[in-house]
């Protein structure tokens, strides 16, 4: 998506670490009209396709995937991190290690929200290592739920998130693929789609 890649060489930094960091548009301070674009792309990309409810992970992919479900016009669930009280009854439960924390999370989501009448649209900002996709599909498996595809904005195509998915045979659209970042020069290359 040029509007996407075009940005990301504008206000995009890349930090050590295989980070880019992006937060003056996507996942601190967001561009909302940007996202509003986004969720068009990803509504034709899926075009054809019968989805009711869109999944996410907390916290960077709620900002991005609520705006893609009101393209959608479908609701937007977000796996949660922590177990909170407001959380009463039975939930899904799988482990992700998180990319920027360090740290493995218990993701949960109620089972009020999740079950086997749903045809699920996963939306992420990032796709890095897979983790937080391969945690998302497991819960939606888990409900008896169809997964019908991803959406990232962003996939770090040198690691190896991209090649886990596809592997695993789900349908997975990213906007903007890093082909290779260099902290040192400040040059991104995207691979061609
Ligand atoms: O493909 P992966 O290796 O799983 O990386 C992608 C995930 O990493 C980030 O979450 P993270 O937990 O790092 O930060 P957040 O709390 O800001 O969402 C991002 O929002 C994705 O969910
Ligand atoms: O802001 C971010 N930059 C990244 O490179 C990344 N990888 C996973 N999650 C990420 N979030």
């Amino acid at each position: 998506m040029k509007l996407l890649e075009d940005r990301i060489r504008k206000d995009g930094k890349i930090k050590e670490g295989n980070v880019l960091k992006v937060d003056s548009f996507l996942n601190h301070q967001m561009d909302v009209k940007l996202f509003h674009e986004i969720g068009l792309e990803f509504k034709r990309r899926f075009e054809g396709k019968e989805i009711n409810k869109i999944l996410t992970i907390e916290a960077s992919g709620i900002g991005i995937a609520c705006v893609v479900a009101e393209v959608f016009d479908v609701p937007v669930v977000f796996a949660k991190k922590t177990q909170t009280k407001n959380i009463a009854g039975e939930v899904y439960r799988t482990q992700v290690e998180s990319f920027t924390h360090g740290r493995v999370y218990d993701i949960i989501v109620s089972k009020e929200f999740l079950g086997k009448d749903d045809k699920v649209l996963l939306i992420d900002d990032f796709l890095a290592n897979g983790k937080a996709l391969e945690g998302l599909s497991t819960l939606v498996q888990d409900s008896g739920a169809e997964l019908v595809g991803a959406g990232v904005v962003i996939e770090k195509g040198f690691q190896v998130g991209g090649q886990i998915i596809r592997d695993r045979g789900i349908h997975l659209e990213s906007l903007a693929i890093v082909e290779s970042m260099d902290d040192k020069n400040g040059t991104i290359v995207f691979r061609e789609q």
